[in-house]
């Protein structure tokens, strides 16, 4: 049978790493995870079993490893840049795709006073970036993802259509909660994207929770739109925003009434809206 090979990429995922920086009694630390993808003249090994030019993916790990122990691994956009440039020049490699997503821990505050070396991780909520390199030119989008937030009321959904399949009933009132994903990217390179990043971060968290929401819809632009007004350096994002349903619970059948206090939260199925918003018309 004839059969052709329409697209391959290869490399290591998920590679973790750890590293500490000792100035002194005080430790700064950064965790994050790797993945690596090349593309390239790797046919031969897909249609023949000819390994000769695939350079083997623990290879890619270990050379996570020795970069990182002479590079800073912080920003995450310049380590990314750093490892898919070094990748791409490997012979055979047309583009070398890096992401790094950071896990993003704080300082200890013990006694009133941030400690040394102890630290606390907030929920499961990462640093992202992810680099494209080929000789073209290097592309990054950084971000955030699975920002974890709710807030209890300032959040409405009401004059949708109906039809003989809905059962929604309109509310002005209601728990909004989502697992925020946004990416972005510069206009060129940015030079301080640490500050970028949390500026949006703030961003997001503050327009979630002062703005009235009239849907999950008008959430996002909302947010999209705060990002690009806080981050000069940004001219285009995207967000991903889960509906993380909290539904009212019936207690009409215990004789009870629920003035919106008694909710139960359901994973499963979830709204999900998504917009990419950029800068001009
Ligand atoms: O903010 C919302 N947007 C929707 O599109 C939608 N659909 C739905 O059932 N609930 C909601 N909430």
């Amino acid at each position: 049978m004839s059969i052709s090979l329409v697209r391959n990429a290869y490399g290591k995922s998920r590679v973790r790493l750890v590293k500490v920086r000792r100035a002194g009694a005080r430790h700064e630390l950064t965790d994050v995870q790797v993945d690596v993808q090349l593309e390239g003249e790797f046919d031969d090994a897909y249609t023949k079993g000819d390994n000769s030019k695939v350079l083997p993916t623990d290879t890619m790990k270990n050379t996570v490893y020795a970069l990182a122990k002479g590079h800073p691994v912080e920003p995450i956009e310049d380590f990314g840049v750093l490892l898919a440039e070094h990748f791409l020049g490997k012979p055979h490699t047309r583009r070398a795709r890096v992401a790094i997503a950071e896990n993003v821990w704080s300082r200890v505050d013990a006694g009133g006073a941030p400690h040394p070396h102890a630290f606390l991780r907030a929920a499961g909520e990462r640093r992202t970036a992810e680099i494209s390199a080929a000789p073209g030119g290097v592309e990054i989008t950084s971000g955030i993802a699975d920002l974890l937030v709710l807030k209890t009321t300032g959040s409405a959904f009401s004059g949708f259509p109906r039809d003989e399949h809905t059962t929604l009933k309109e509310t002005g009132d209601r728990i909004l909660s989502t697992l925020m994903v946004a990416r972005w990217r510069a206009a060129g390179r940015d030079p301080a994207p640490t500050a970028t990043w949390e500026r949006a971060r703030r961003a997001l968290i503050e327009t979630f929770a002062e703005r009235h929401s009239l849907s999950v819809q008008h959430t996002i632009h909302d947010l999209g739109e705060a990002v690009l007004a806080a981050c000069p350096a940004i001219d285009e994002v995207s967000l991903s925003l889960p509906n993380k349903h909290c539904l009212l619970v019936d207690l009409a059948p215990f004789g009870l009434t629920n003035d919106n206090e008694i909710f139960v939260p359901v994973d499963e199925p979830h709204g999900l809206i998504e917009a990419t918003m950029k800068r001009g018309s």
